[in-house]
This record gives C-alpha cells, sequence and structure tokens, in this order.
C-alpha cells in the first residue's frame, strides 16, 4: 500500500469547488429547516387529530423528540465527509440525515449502512469509493457559526491514503479542549469504527491504554444502536455506565450532539437504592463484601429460609371446611423449591397453588368453579398466609443481611465451607441496630442488598449497557450490571493499569464472567489520540509495577511537553499554564486539595467546580478518571501514591491525563519507578 500526499485545500480555495461544497451546505440547511417546520406543522396538526389523550401525549412526544433532533446547532458542522463512488455518485455524511423535498439526500446520517464506506474504505479495500473527502472547519466563537474552510482529499482509487497522517485528523486530535467531551464522529478511525458498529447482540470488551477512545467507542456505539434498533432499543432503553457524576457530567453533551437525547446515564451507585448508605467500613470488610463467594452465602441465606410444612391446614369457607394434608402441603413447597423461580415468585406460586388444591375441593363440593374474588380471599385466609409465613416468609434485602451480620450461626451456615471464622467475624455487627432504616448500612452493603433483591424478583434488563471503567467494579458490582442487561448486550470499556478499587479487575476474561458474558470478545485499542509520546513514555515506566498484563500505550502524538520540577510553586506553574490556550487541570492528592485552592485563589487565580466551565480546575486524584485537560499539572506525586493502597495505578491516571503538556511539581523524591 503507498501513502501519496494529500491534495489539501486552504481556505481562501483557489478553486470552484470549495465555493459548490459550500453552497450544497446551504442548500442542506436550507432542507433541514424545511425539514424542521414540516415536523412542527405535524406536531400542531397532530394535537388536533389524535384521538385519545395518550395516543396525543405518546405522538406528541415523539414528534417533541423529532424537532428536537431536527435542530441545527450553527457550531456544529452539518456535514464532515464526502464520498465520491467509482460510479460517480456523491454522498456527503454527517452527524443526521437531510434530505429535500422529493427524499432525495442531501447529507447521509454517519450511522447508515452507506456511511460505513467513509470510515473503512482503503486504499487496499477501495469498497468502490473513489475520492474520500474530509473537510476543515473553522472553530465556532461563543454563540457563532461555524465556517467550512478547507477540504482533504484522498484519491483511494489511485491508491492514496492518509490513515493517521490526515492533516484534519490531526488537527482535531490537537485542538485545544474546554469544557465537555466532544463526538469525534469526524475522524473516528477503521479500528474504532469496528466496534462502534458491533451487531447488537455481541457483547465487546475493549481494553485500551489511556486516550485509546475507549470512552468515545462507547458512546458512539450506543448512538449506533440506537440509530439502528431505534423500535427495540426505545423499548428496553440504552444505560451508560460512569465511575461518578463528574465523569458522567463530562460526557453529557456527547450522545445529545448526536442526536440521541433518551439514553440513561448514571453511576453504579445510583442504581443501587435498596438501603441508605449511613456508614464506612475498612477495606478488609468492604472487600470480602465485593467478593464473589458473597453471592453464594446470600443464596444460601436466602433460601434456608424456607422450611417444610409442619402440619395440614385447614380452611373454615362458609358452612364447608377444606383439609390439606402436610404431606401434599410438603410435596408442593419441595416442588415449587426444584423450580427456583426468584424467591418472592416462589413465594406466590406456592400460594398459588395452595389455593388450587383449594378450589378443586370446592368445585368437587359445589359443583361449579369458584369466582376470582373467592381466590383471593382463599389465597389470603389466616392458615394459608401462616403456612407462607412459616414455609416460605417474605422478606426484605435489609432483613436479610442484618440478620446475617446479627446472627452468627445463620451467618456460619450460610457461609460453611466458604468464608473462614476469620472472615465471618468480618462481617459481624457488634451490636444488634436499633431499627433497620438507622442500621449502619455501608455502599458495599447496597451492593448486597441489590443482590438479595435480585434473588427475590429479576429487575427488567435494558437492551444495551455501556460501562465504562470497567475495570473497577467489584464481581457484586459486576452482578449488579449483569442483573440489569437481562438478555442484553453490553459495552465493557477499560484499562487494567488504571484500576483503583481493592477489587479492581485483574483479567477481562473472570469480569465478563461475573457480568453474565463470559464468551465477550475481548478487543485491544492501541493508538493513543490524547497523551502525546513524551508524557507518556514517563507513564509508561510505571506499567511494570503495576502488576497487569497490558500492551505499553503507543501515541500518535509527537507534539505535546514534559516537564518535572522540583518546586511546590504551583500557582506560578498554573499562572503559565493560562498563557496558552486550552484548558488546565491542576491534579492533587485529594487531601492536599483545599491547600492548593487557597494557594491559587491567593495568587489571585479563579479555580473553578469540577463541574464548572472555567478554564482552570483542581481536581482531587480519586475524581480525575476518565477526564482530560490540556495542560495538566500534577503535585507530589509521592502524595498521591501514599494516599491509598493502589496509588500507583491512580499515579498513572493522573499522568495520562495531559493533551498537550504535563508539569509534574515535587519537593518530596519522585516515586521510585519515576526517578
Ligand atoms: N478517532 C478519534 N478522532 C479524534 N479524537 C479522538 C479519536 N479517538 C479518540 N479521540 C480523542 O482522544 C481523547 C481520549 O479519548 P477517550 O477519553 O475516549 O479515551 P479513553 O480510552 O476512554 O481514555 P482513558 O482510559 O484515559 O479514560 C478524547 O479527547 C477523544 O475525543
Amino acid at each position: 500500500m503507498t501513502a501519496h500526499a494529500p491534495t489539501t485545500h486552504e481556505t481562501p480555495a483557489p478553486t470552484g469547488e470549495l465555493a459548490a461544497e459550500r453552497a450544497h451546505l446551504v442548500t442542506s440547511r436550507a432542507a433541514l429547516k424545511a425539514m424542521r417546520e414540516r415536523a412542527e406543522q405535524l406536531f400542531t396538526v397532530g394535537d388536533q387529530v389524535a384521538g385519545d389523550a395518550y395516543t396525543a401525549e405518546q405522538l406528541g412526544r415523539q414528534m417533541a423528540q423529532r424537532i428536537k433532533e431536527l435542530s441545527d446547532d450553527p457550531a456544529v458542522p452539518l456535514f464532515f465527509g464526502k464520498l465520491t463512488m467509482a460510479a460517480e455518485e456523491r454522498w456527503h455524511i454527517g452527524r443526521r440525515h437531510v434530505s429535500d423535498a422529493v427524499g432525495e439526500p442531501l447529507v447521509l446520517d454517519w450511522r447508515a449502512p452507506m456511511s460505513r464506506r467513509f470510515y473503512q474504505a482503503s486504499a487496499r479495500d477501495p469498497q468502490e469509493v473513489a475520492v474520500r473527502r474530509r473537510f476543515g472547519w473553522s472553530p465556532a466563537p461563543a454563540g457563532g457559526s461555524t465556517a467550512l474552510t478547507s477540504f482533504e482529499d484522498e484519491h483511494l482509487d489511485h491508491g492514496q491514503e492518509l490513515g493517521t497522517g490526515s492533516a484534519i485528523l490531526t488537527a482535531e486530535i490537537e485542538r485545544p479542549r474546554v469544557g465537555p467531551m466532544r463526538d469525534i464522529v469526524a475522524t473516528i478511525q477503521p479500528e474504532q469504527d469496528e466496534l462502534v458498529r458491533a451487531d447488537l447482540e455481541d457483547t465487546i470488551c475493549v481494553q485500551g491504554a489511556p486516550g485509546t477512545g475507549k470512552t468515545a467507542v462507547g458512546l458512539h456505539r450506543a448512538a449506533y444502536l440506537v440509530y439502528l434498533h431505534r423500535e427495540r432499543l426505545r423499548r428496553s432503553g440504552v444505560m451508560i455506565i460512569g465511575p461518578n457524576r463528574s465523569f458522567l457530567h463530562y460526557i453529557s453533551a456527547v450522545l445529545p450532539a448526536l442526536g440521541e437525547l433518551e439514553v440513561t446515564q448514571a453511576t453504579v451507585g445510583e442504581l443501587l437504592d435498596h438501603l441508605p448508605v449511613r456508614a464506612e467500613e475498612d477495606v478488609a470488610a468492604a472487600t470480602l463484601k465485593h467478593d464473589a463467594r458473597m453471592a453464594q452465602v446470600l443464596h444460601r441465606a436466602l433460601w434456608a429460609r424456607i422450611s417444610r410444612p409442619t402440619g395440614p391446614i385447614t380452611v373454615s369457607d362458609g358452612s364447608y371446611r377444606w383439609r390439606v394434608d402436610e404431606g401434599v402441603l410438603r410435596r408442593v413447597v419441595d416442588e415449587v423449591r426444584r423450580e427456583q423461580p426468584p424467591y418472592a415468585l416462589g413465594r406466590e406460586r406456592v400460594r398459588a397453588r395452595v389455593v388450587g388444591l383449594l378450589q378443586r375441593q370446592s368445585e368437587a363440593r359445589r359443583g361449579d368453579s369458584p369466582p376470582d374474588a373467592w381466590l383471593r380471599k382463599m389465597g389470603k385466609v389466616k392458615p394459608v398466609a401462616e403456612l407462607l409465613d412459616h414455609c416460605w416468609p417474605a422478606i426484605t434485602p435489609q432483613q436479610l443481611l442484618a440478620d446475617l451480620y446479627t446472627d452468627a450461626e445463620a451467618l456460619s451456615r450460610a457461609a460453611d465451607g466458604l468464608f473462614s471464622p476469620e472472615e465471618q467475624e468480618l462481617l459481624h455487627w457488634a451490636k444488634p441496630p436499633r431499627s433497620l432504616r438507622s442500621a449502619p448500612w455501608t455502599a458495599a452493603d447496597a451492593v448486597l442488598a441489590d443482590e438479595v433483591a435480585g434473588l427475590l424478583d429479576r429487575p427488567a434488563g435494558f437492551g444495551h449497557i455501556v460501562i465504562d471503567e470497567a475495570q473497577d467494579l467489584s464481581p457484586m458490582q459486576a452482578r449488579a450490571l449483569a442483573r440489569r442487561s437481562g438478555h442484553g448486550s453490553l459495552t465493557v470499556l477499560g484499562d487494567l493499569a488504571q484500576g483503583t478499587t481493592p477489587w479492581a479487575a485483574r483479567d477481562w476474561r473472570d469480569m465478563l464472567g461475573h457480568l453474565g458474558r463470559p464468551d465477550g470478545r475481548i478487543v485491544p485499542l492501541s493508538t493513543g489520540f490524547r497523551v502525546p509520546a513524551a508524557v507518556l513514555t514517563l507513564a509508561n515506566r510505571l506499567l511494570p509495577a503495576l502488576d497487569v498484563a497490558v500492551p505499553p500505550a503507543r501515541s500518535l502524538r509527537r507534539d505535546g511537553s514534559l516537564e518535572v520540577t522540583e518546586s511546590a510553586d504551583v500557582a506560578a506553574a498554573a499562572r503559565n499554564a493560562l498563557t496558552r490556550e486550552g484548558s488546565v487541570g491542576v491534579i492533587a492528592a485529594d487531601a492536599a486539595v483545599p491547600a492548593i485552592v487557597d494557594a491559587l485563589r491567593a495568587a489571585g487565580l479563579e479555580p473553578s467546580a469540577l463541574d464548572g466551565d472555567g478554564r482552570l480546575t483542581v481536581v482531587p486524584a480519586t475524581l480525575v478518571k476518565g477526564l482530560e485537560y490540556d495542560h495538566v499539572i500534577v503535585c507530589e506525586p509521592a502524595a498521591i501514591v501514599a494516599a491509598e493502597p493502589r496509588g500507583l495505578h491512580r499515579l498513572y491516571v493522573a499522568l495520562t491525563r495531559a493533551v498537550t503538556s504535563l508539569i509534574v511539581l515535587h519537593t518530596e523524591p519522585l516515586p521510585e519507578p519515576l526517578r
């Protein structure tokens, strides 16, 4: 394969081609406006013609959604690419579909099957594409519009291919980052596109070094799947799981920019709402609670609640008395138990079968079928209720956990052969709480309560879940997500080297097992788009000490700078960084953050809150995962390492947040691998 120099046209364009492209832009914008006006008109008419209130509301919601989808943001290019086919057809590719009054497409949605060639065609396999064109756009000033300024052609039919040498890709990657994450739809790379367009049925697990575009791939895959399977996924839903709220805030603009407004975004913690978290616990206890063995302990503890009937029941029904013998009742309970339904469903099944036995007696005596009200009444009569409370008692997740934590014998039975006596002791509450609400519930208990809730009843599953920073999930958290995925598929994104929780994954196959998808495809991403090579070389020196088998990251970026300085003057470093274009992130051990904020303020600088939109942000090291800044100042690496057991992993995360420059400030000796 031979790569040739591109034919790049810069503004002002000497040829009429750029003018023709600008004319196409004007036509496309006008067509989009007309589409929006038609939708608005339908919206008004729909209001008058829709039959019942429900239909009207549904229709209204869909139309309002459609109008929003058709909105034209002048700051966002309407198209970014163009394919000229060997057969002379021409297709512009953009963020959404635009067609003219007779339905002729003016811009193809990037997710349409045809658009795939824009990302995948190569000189070796042109896929009938003669020329691939990428457009350059000027940055939009605040509140203003972007302008079409240039284009770059690859004559695939003549063996020309730029790959990552594209000037427009380079400009996009090097564009200063301010504010939330942007979509990468104009420059998705072939290896990323393969993942974005993976089938809905496919669970994929992406192991990628920092900045290889994992988050970007996950978000674009969500947008792609919603486009392709709109009706199905609108019903079941798509969810994005991120490590914390700051991260979710950072990525929140990407899907709306791609026209997708109905995707749920949450942290794992936000999904677990079965008890109020009010206490902290030591790492050993928390780690044990996050261990996969805990699932077996809870399963045993719950099913140990079931006991066999110890006598017959007799039910008075007007002038009749029905009787069910102990042996028959035992068979009912044993049978339902063998069927292994969710526990709460099992209880109802026992109830229904006992009522069925009463019904048969009644029918035999009375000669006709009793009405539904009779069946409901029989389900609640005292002997039946007492039988259920004895044999298959109702239980809440909180009650089950509290009983385990306070009753050493019950715990020992459930944990027999699984937990050592010392481990069991870790779970024990020294004194019983006054009430379940005031019990010292911890975050790990919330995960366990969710496991129990999942044994009681199966939650409805999402059609697709994208899990970012998945390396940090514990086996029990992974199970909580598996439960919410039902028959759906997963996109699992992470980097074993960035695992910072005590239970962080060391092997993706194990994690996929906990996520209920042991056969998921594990795919590496290796090209880094964020971190400059010099910075990555420094961070890679930590890898051998991180005890994970991952290939070192490789950067596309030859620009950028690295400075390691023996100084504590963060204000001077920040002031200097602010003279350059782009965002500045100061990353420090959590405990050092207040003093750094004070020092910056004392120097007349104004750091903004993590979710704010200022140019200078001070970020606690524990919250920086997934984020990026043009200029990063990492303060005192030794303190970041010392703050937690997996401090070196945390430092690896901190060092890989820089897009353009990294400044490491220290007065203490640097951690060993960096010396
Ligand atoms: N194909 C691409 N074109 C342009 N920019 C890209 C491309 N792929 C990734 N990027 C950019 O590279 C940066 C890193 O991407 P992203 O945050 O998705 O990486 P990541 O693998 O999730 O990183 P980390 O593991 O550090 O969280 C982002 O600014 C993203 O927009």
